[in-house]
C-alpha cells in the first residue's frame, strides 16, 4: 500500500495553506510536525478527501482518491480536530451511530463496539453519557469510532489536545498497537507525542514539507548542535535574544540553558546529545519568538 500526495496545494484566496507538496506514504506511523497555523489540518483533510485540492492529487497505489470514491472511503478513518461528540448519547450509542453512518450493519456494529470500547479501555463507562467523560475519555473514543472499519488509513488531527501526561502515553500504547499493515498520520505540535511511537516525522512548515525523516535521522541532524551552558542569570535575555533557546534551568544565580547553535555559544558551553524537540525549535523559533533562524543546523 502506497499513498502518494502529489503536488497537493490548496489555497484559500490569497493565503496558500499547502503549497506543492509531495512525498509517499507506505505503512507505518507518521508524525505531522508543525506549528499552528503551518497547514497540517489542510493537509489532512485533503488526504481524507473533505477538501478539494487547489492543484495536485491524492494517490492510493497510484489510482486517484477522486476516482476510488467510496472505495477509498471505506479503507479511512478519521479524528478531525473539533469532533462533535453528542453528549446526551452513552458511549455505546454513539459507536453504534457512527457504525450506521459508515453502512455496518447492526450485528457486526454491536461486536465491533464491544471490542473497541475494550481496546480504548471505555468498557465500564459504555453506557454513561458521553457529557460525564474527561477529555482523555472522549479522545479514546474518537479513536474507537474512527476505527470501527478496521480502515487502512488513519487519520488523527491533534488526537493528543487536552490530555494529561498518563493518558498521553495511554493514547501512544493504543496507537502502537493498531499499527500493523496501516498508514497512520497524526498531528501534533507536541514534539513528544510522536517522538516515541512515529517511525517517520513529516515537518511542516508554512505549508511546505521542511523535512521529513526516521527520528533519529532528524535528530542526527541536529547532533553536535547542541549546547548546555552555565551563563549569570542577568545574561539570559542577552542570550535568548541572540540565540535558539531551549530549557532554561535556575540554579542559585546562574541558570543552565540548553542552546542550539552550530558554534560553541560560550567558552566552557557542553555538547549534549540532541534531542527531536530540539530540531524542532530550532526550525519553528521565528514562529515562537518572532525571529528568524539566523543559521540553520543541518541539510534537509
Ligand atoms: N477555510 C479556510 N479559509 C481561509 N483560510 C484558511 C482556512 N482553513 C485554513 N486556513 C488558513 O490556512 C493556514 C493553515 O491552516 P491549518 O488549519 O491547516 O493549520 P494547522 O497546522 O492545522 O494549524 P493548527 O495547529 O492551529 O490547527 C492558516 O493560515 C489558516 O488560517
Amino acid at each position: 500500500m502506497e499513498l502518494t500526495l502529489d503536488r497537493l496545494t490548496k489555497q484559500f484566496g490569497n493565503k496558500i495553506a499547502i503549497e506543492r507538496l509531495s512525498t509517499t506514504l507506505k505503512p507505518g506511523i507518521y508524525g505531522l510536525l508543525g506549528a499552528n497555523g503551518a497547514g497540517k489540518t489542510t493537509l489532512m483533510r485533503m488526504i481524507c478527501g473533505v477538501l478539494t485540492p487547489t492543484s495536485g492529487e491524492v494517490l492510493l497505489d497510484g489510482n486517484s482518491i477522486d476516482d476510488m470514491g467510496e472505495s477509498y472511503r471505506n479503507l479511512l478513518g478519521y479524528l478531525p480536530q473539533d469532533f462533535g461528540y453528542y453528549p446526551d448519547f452513552t458511549g455505546k450509542e454513539f459507536m453504534h451511530y457512527i457504525a450506521a453512518l459508515k453502512g455496518i450493519n447492526k450485528r457486526k456494529a454491536k461486536i465491533r463496539t464491544k471490542e473497541l470500547l475494550e481496546f480504548v479501555g471505555l468498557t465500564d463507562v459504555a453506557s454513561k453519557k458521553i457529557r460525564t467523560f474527561s477529555g482523555g475519555m472522549k479522545q479514546r473514543l474518537g479513536i474507537a469510532q474512527a476505527v470501527l472499519n478496521n480502515p487502512k488509513i488513519l487519520i488523527l488531527d491533534e488526537p493528543t489536545a487536552g490530555l494529561d501526561p498518563k493518558e498521553r502515553v495511554r493514547f501512544r500504547n493504543l496507537i502502537s498497537n493498531f499499527s500493523k499493515d496501516k498508514i497512520i498520520i497524526l498531528s501534533t505540535h507536541i514534539v513528544s507525542d510522536v517522538e516515541y511511537i512515529a517511525d517517520k516525522i513529516l515537518m511542516i512548515k508554512k505549508g511546505t514539507l521542511l523535512m521529513t525523516g526516521a527520528v533519529d535521522e532528524l535528530i542526527a541532524i541536529a547532533n553536535g548542535n547542541v549546547w548546555s551552558c552555565i551563563v549569570p542569570q542577568n545574561q539570559v535575555e542577552q542570550y535568548e535574544s541572540q540565540y535558539c533557546v531551549g530549557n532554561l534551568h535556575h540554579n542559585g544565580k546562574n541558570v543552565e540553558l540548553r542552546i542550539i547553535a552550530e558554534n560553541k555559544p560560550v567558552s566552557g558551553a557542553k555538547p549534549v546529545e540532541a534531542t527531536l524537540e530540539d530540531l524542532y525549535l530550532y526550525y519553528f523559533q521565528d514562529q515562537q519568538s518572532g525571529k528568524s533562524p539566523e543559521k540553520k543546523a543541518g541539510g534537509k
